[in-house]
């Protein structure tokens, strides 16, 4: 890990040295070109262009089946896990290709973190939970294993709630507390983007508070792109919005914009609970 977690930091600086000089609020993180995605037969994204930018929260809204789980698995190649799934079109990541044959998918996946609809912990304790990843990526050391644990749930507001329980299962959580251990396992690899697939849908109103503002916090750090069925929570949270609608995105700007003055009537319809 010590030796992977250095070698995001040089390939951040060389990314750095290779980038167009942008603006800091331009910067794009993840450029989608001409993304087509089939499942068998099935075409589940057409076209996609989307860029997405550093340090924002991105939000991927629209109805059920439109494409939005496909379009965010597709961002750490997970998708490719069904084994039907045929790609055409460009993924870059920071400037590179992620479908490349020579890409390291691997490399990709350390660097990009995704938390899940439903918190999935492992059953061990808190502790473990967050220091399985940098064990799995060769830390051994006690001290330097404690400190990402204990900086990892710092970083997903939860250490407050957890710091003298670290040794119990982290199935005694609420679910809320092991959505942000979940965050803070994500947190512990040193990501440069999370992914969120609807982070906050089984959870109640408080917790979802607490993870909405958690968000807030680490977009300072993280770039996140979050998927999700609350319009309100992509209102809340979001600097740009997407809308996706049968495979395709229908409107992509500013999350003030697209719900104040969306620029296409079925984005329009759908925000206002028209359909979907
Ligand atoms: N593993 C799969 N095999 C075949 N088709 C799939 C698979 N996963 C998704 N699909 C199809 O791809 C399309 C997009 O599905 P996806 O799950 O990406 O939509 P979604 O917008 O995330 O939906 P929801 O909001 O209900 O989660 C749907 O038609 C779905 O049936």
């Amino acid at each position: 890990m010590a030796t992977t977690l250095r070698k995001n930091r040089e390939i951040k600086i060389e990314n750095k040295l290779n980038e167009e000089p942008v603006s800091k609020d331009n910067k794009v993180i993840y450029d989608t070109r001409g993304l087509n995605l089939w499942y068998g037969e099935t075409q589940a994204l057409k076209n996609i262009d989307l860029p997405i930018q550093e340090n924002h929260v991105t939000a991927i809204i629209g109805p059920s089946g439109c494409g939005k789980s496909t379009y965010i698995k597709t961002l750490n190649r997970m998708v490719e896990l069904v084994p039907s799934v045929r790609t055409t079109g460009e993924i870059l990541y920071r400037g590179k290709n992620i479908f490349e044959r020579s890409y390291r998918v691997e490399e990709l996946r350390t660097r990009v973190g995704m938390v899940f609809q439903k918190p999935n912990p492992f059953p061990k304790s808190i502790f473990e939970n967050v220091a399985y990843g940098p064990k799995v990526h060769g830390i051994r050391d006690k001290k330097i294993l404690k400190d990402i644990v204990e900086k990892s749930l710092k970083g997903a507001a939860i250490w407050e709630e957890v710091k003298d329980r670290l040794n119990e299962n982290a199935y005694g959580l609420s679910g809320g507390q092991q959505q942000r251990l979940c965050i803070a396992r994500c947190l512990a690899i040193e990501p440069d983007v999370i992914l969120m697939d609807e982070p906050t849908s089984a959870l109640d109103p408080k917790s979802t508070l607490k993870v909405e503002e958690l968000v807030q916090e680490l977009k300072k750090n993280y770039s996140i792109v979050i998927v999700t069925h609350n319009m309100q929570q992509a209102a809340r949270i979001s600097d740009k919005t997407a809308f996706f609608l049968n495979g395709e995105v229908v409107e992509f700007d500013q999350t003030d914009r697209v719900f104040s003055t969306p620029q296409d009537l079925r984005t329009e319809d759908y925000i206002t609970g028209r359909f979907g």
